[in-house]
């Protein structure tokens, strides 16, 4: 038998999350899912994957077993005060994406007796390349469940609650980090005579290959790059005139002030 899914907040993520379970056979079999949000126009395209699309909370609750909470974190006590009737914590697992929002602020909208884990996928789970941290709890069954569900998505890993707001910036934000890395590469790139769409291509496989080697080998990434930086050559003096103008700084910096302004979120 089929779990029913409940995401209640189809924006960037939830689509995200809610793409990334009708892509494959493996999710499709296991989960039937429902996404709602307020103006369901903007995603009634995901009815065509196989996806319920709904503005209707409390049904959606009331047919699922997972719930994946994905408004916004402003937004999270008026969504608990609509769905609060129909929540049971014997029936329901909740899972929230929300970054900054502790599962404590959480069981507070709820009331005691629920089994809430604190989840941070990003937005490749819509191709099940997602990075997803879970939360540890002492809820080990529905923590089985919820890993269960993120593993359909691409790579999970259980952290320590304390862990939650850096793997928010490490691994959700980072997606958009990344990008930039990549947008910046291809300017450079038509800089130096590529078409933009030719430089994005080569940008963009290049990041691909670079984080393969080390997710095949578990390399530290200077191992490789000793590979790659020939005596005297391009790469090194490439490398160095960036280092000079304070690329690892400015990311350090950057991961930083970005965990530093989860807690101003809400
Ligand atoms: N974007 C990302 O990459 C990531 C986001 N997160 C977290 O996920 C959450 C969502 O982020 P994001 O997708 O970017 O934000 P969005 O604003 O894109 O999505 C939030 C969605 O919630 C819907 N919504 C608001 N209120 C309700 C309600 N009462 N019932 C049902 N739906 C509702 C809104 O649609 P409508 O107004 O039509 O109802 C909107 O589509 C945030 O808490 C964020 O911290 C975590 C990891 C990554
Ligand atoms: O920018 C944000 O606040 C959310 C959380 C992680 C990714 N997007």
């Amino acid at each position: 038998m089929k779990t029913n899914v409940a995401i209640l907040g189809g924006g960037n993520l939830g689509t995200a999350l809610a793409k990334g379970l009708s892509r494959t056979d493996e999710a499709s079999q296991k989960y039937d899912v429902t996404v709602t949000r307020r103006n369901t126009d903007l995603i009634q395209h995901l009815e065509e994957d196989g996806i319920t699309v709904s503005s209707d909370n409390l049904s959606a609750v009331k047919e699922a077993e997972l719930i994946v909470i994905s408004v916004q974190p402003t937004q999270i006590e008026h969504l608990i005060e609509e769905i609060k009737p129909v929540l049971d914590p014997k029936q329901h697992i909740i899972a929230s994406t929300m970054a900054g929002v502790s599962g404590e602020e959480i069981a507070k909208l709820t009331g005691s007796g629920y089994r809430i884990l604190r989840v941070m996928p990003n937005t490749a789970a819509a191709i099940n390349q997602a990075m997803t941290c879970i939360e540890r709890t002492p809820h080990k069954e529905a923590e089985e469940k919820v890993i269960e569900l993120f593993e359909t998505l691409g790579k999970t890993l259980v952290i320590n609650s304390e862990l939650m707001e850096a793997s928010t910036v490490l691994g959700a934000c980072g997606i958009a980090f990344f990008l930039r890395y990549i947008r910046a590469a291809s300017q450079g790139g038509i800089e130096v005579g590529f078409h933009a769409e030719e430089a994005q291509l080569i940008a963009s496989q290049t990041a691909l290959g670079a984080s393969s080697l080390l997710l095949n080998s578990n390399n530290h990434p200077e191992y490789e790059i000793d590979k790659v930086t020939t005596p005297k050559g391009c790469t090194i003096a490439g490398l160095n005139e960036m280092e000079h103008n304070g690329l690892s700084s400015a990311l350090i910096k950057g991961i930083k002030t970005s965990w530093e302004m989860i807690e101003k979120i809400r």
